[in-house]
């Protein structure tokens, strides 16, 4: 495995905090504010608790749809376009703002539009921008997890897909429905049929958009022309369920066990953050949830992640805003440790068997030189050999090499053969 001069190396999780401002319910209530932004635009304080929270960035509501994607999601994306793998989630309560952020109000309003319409217009930028020798395929996936099961919103038949894990491809979702895309425009169109599937499901099941996880996958691949090297780049966009208590939302009978499978899947994702940042937890719990286990990657593993906590100013949601802030320093400790993805594609490794046969018949016609100018010399040139030590007792002929893997020791062979005949042209001359 190459990795692109860059060895895998260790990356903190990028968490960012951004406030929305108050929706009328909340002035209705009061008006009150529950946090204080800090100056220097990483820190929050709450004064209820006396607490400070500090992240990479914290974005108040005032703070632009551009400003949030340059920082939290752009260096994700370009991380994406050199091989890694990448993830942006979104995690807050009901209603603070994570669709606003993931997706915005209008995905092609140039200013309205929120990370994934942003992340599509910088990846068709990067791909048009790369040197021509390199090709590139991008392939979306598009699916929710609701009550722990995996459904294909780009086939909405496919409504409980299954994860699975191998060496090569890590962990991934068996027959989701990879779209191949060749323009911004297309995506769009993938991203609204999508947006309809959910929406269909919506009127069936109740209303379900908040209650799922929605997680929008992107893979590039990027194939060198010169070298036929491969790499892939994978990207998470994951707009989580709103993160409240089971309580606060009154819900009961379906709504309830809804809100218990949204909980569940919350909660397993923060039990996974905090057997990650605690030294003594020697187990992760991926396998508590489909969520947890489709970020396994994003969270303690291969990917460079970037994680959002969307929260309301009002003091009405202050138990949540904590509880937010609370789950984001946590998951700030988490380390990643973050390598290109470089394959080795089929034509790469013929490509690199052809220049060692070349070299090896180079060698041979060198040997048939030398021994020639042996027998010239009136030397009787060896028979066989078997390592280069018995060459310097008994010189002899390499053996026909059986297979693949025994070529090597047959080059290795062939050069100590050479060695072997210009040393004893070396000692001709000498006498
Ligand atoms: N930063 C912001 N600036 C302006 N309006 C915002 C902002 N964040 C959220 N809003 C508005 O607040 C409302 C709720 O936001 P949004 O739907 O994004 O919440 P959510 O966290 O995704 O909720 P859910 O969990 O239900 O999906 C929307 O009307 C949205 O436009």
């Amino acid at each position: 495995m190459a990795f692109d001069g860059q060895d895998p190396h260790e990356e903190s999780i990028k968490v960012c905090c951004r406030f929305r401002p108050q929706n009328q319910l909340e002035k209705d209530q009061s008006g009150k504010i529950c946090i204080t932004l800090g100056d220097d635009i990483t820190s929050v304080y709450v004064p209820n608790i006396d607490s400070s929270f500090v992240f990479d960035r914290v974005f108040g509501s005032e703070a632009s749809q551009k400003e949030v994607y340059d920082y939290a999601a752009k260096p994700i994306i370009n991380g994406v376009l050199r091989g890694f793998n990448g993830t942006v989630f979104a995690y807050g309560q009901t209603a603070s703002g994570k669709t606003h952020t993931m997706e915005g109000p209008d995905i092609e309003d140039e200013v309205q539009m929120g990370v994934i319409p942003r992340m599509v217009w910088s990846i068709f930028d990067g791909i048009d921008h790369a040197a021509d020798y390199i090709e590139f395929v991008v392939k979306v996936a598009i699916v929710e997890i609701y009550n722990e099961r995996i459904r294909d919103l780009l086939d909405p038949k496919k409504d409980n897909l299954k994860i699975h894990e191998d060496k090569a491809r890590g962990v991934f979702i068996g027959g989701v429905t990879e779209t191949y895309v060749g323009s911004e425009q297309e995506i769009f169109d993938i991203m609204k049929t999508g947006k309809y599937n959910r929406a269909v499901a919506e009127t069936n099941l109740n209303e379900h958009s908040s209650r799922s996880h929605l997680i929008f996958m992107l893979t590039i691949e990027q194939k060198n022309l010169h070298d036929r090297s491969l790499k892939v780049g994978k990207l998470h966009l994951v707009d989580l369920a709103g993160s409240e208590k089971v309580g606060k939302t009154g819900a009961t009978g379906d709504r309830l066990d809804e809100a218990k499978n949204i909980n569940r899947s919350l909660s397993a994702l923060g039990n996974v953050i905090n057997a990650l940042t605690d030294r003594k937890s020697t187990h992760v719990p991926y396998r508590d949830s489909k969520l947890s286990r489709v970020l396994q990657e994003s969270l303690g593993g291969n990917a460079k992640t970037s994680l959002i906590i969307t929260c309301s100013p009002s003091y009405y949601n202050e138990q949540e805003t904590i509880s937010t802030l609370r789950f984001g320093q946590r998951a700030k400790m988490i380390k990643n440790v973050v390598k290109v993805n470089h394959e080795r594609s089929v034509e790469e490794l013929k490509m690199l068997l052809q220049r060692r046969d070349q070299a090896l018949g180079d060698l041979r016609g060198r040997v048939s030189l030398l021994e020639q100018l042996l027998r010239s010399n009136g030397i009787p040139v060896p028979e066989e050999h078997t390592t280069s030590s018995s060459l310097t007792r008994q010189a002899s002929a390499p053996p026909a090499p059986v297979d693949e893997a025994e070529k090597t020791e047959y080059e290795d062979q062939l050069q100590d053969f050479v060695a072997f005949v210009l040393a004893a042209l070396a000692d001709i001359l000498e006498t």
